[in-house]
């Protein structure tokens, strides 16, 4: 086996995306990028400044070329914002490129971790936990039918989490290996 795919984490806000990719990539040795900070990066802009300039349609267009961009290197783990589901063509961009993984939560989590963060607008708007539960049950069956296999998060730290995805993944990758 010449070592595992590309890794890429979908899931919602608060589900440790950002934050496990990062401890992943150092794990496996590998470059990390996460979407939205590349998106940020490009624009000079923060996400909530896109989606007040340029609205949701703004943001989810360069979500949609950064994340065509990123899926196309080799060998990298990838943290996509918990939007990147939503369109066919990224779907299918991410399936395409690398092992996808769910991350998945309670929303009773993803509220107490994304409570002092400023910069994710949808949760600005209306009542947080209404939105993360619509969010939810228009999205899960996305992430589901991206993923080839699915986390939870919200039962333990980011370390363990980083150690049940190498394993599962190598699994998937070389499944003869019944040491993994
Ligand atoms: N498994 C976890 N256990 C405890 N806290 C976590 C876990 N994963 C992430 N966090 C915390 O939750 C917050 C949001 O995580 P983040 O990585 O930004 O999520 P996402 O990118 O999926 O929106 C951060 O403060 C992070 O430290
Ligand atoms: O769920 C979403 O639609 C979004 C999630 C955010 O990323 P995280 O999932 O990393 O918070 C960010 O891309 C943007 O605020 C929109
Ligand atoms: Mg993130």
């Amino acid at each position: 086996m010449q070592g595992l795919p590309t890794i890429i984490l979908v899931g919602p806000m608060g589900a440790g995306k950002s934050t496990i990719g990062r401890l992943l990539a150092a794990e496996l040795k590998r470059e990390f990028f996460d979407s939205d900070h590349e998106i940020e990066a490009r624009c000079g802009a923060n996400i909530a400044w896109i989606f007040d300039v340029e609205g949701e349609r703004g943001f989810r267009d360069r979500e949609t070329l950064m994340l065509r961009e990123l899926a196309g290197r080799e060998a990298i783990v990838l943290a996509t914002g918990g939007g990147a589901v939503l369109r066919e063509d990224n779907r299918q961009a991410l399936r395409e490129r690398g092992t996808v993984v769910y991350l998945a939560t309670s929303v009773e989590q993803q509220i107490r971790r994304t409570a002092r963060d400023r910069n994710r607008p949808l949760l600005r708007q209306g009542n947080p936990e209404q939105v993360l539960r619509d969010l939810f049950a228009k999205r899960d069956p996305l992430y589901r039918a991206t993923a080839d296999l699915t986390v939870r998060t919200d039962r333990r730290g980011p370390k363990a989490v980083v150690n049940e995805i190498i394993r599962r993944t190598k699994r998937l990758s070389d499944p003869l290996d019944l040491k993994a």
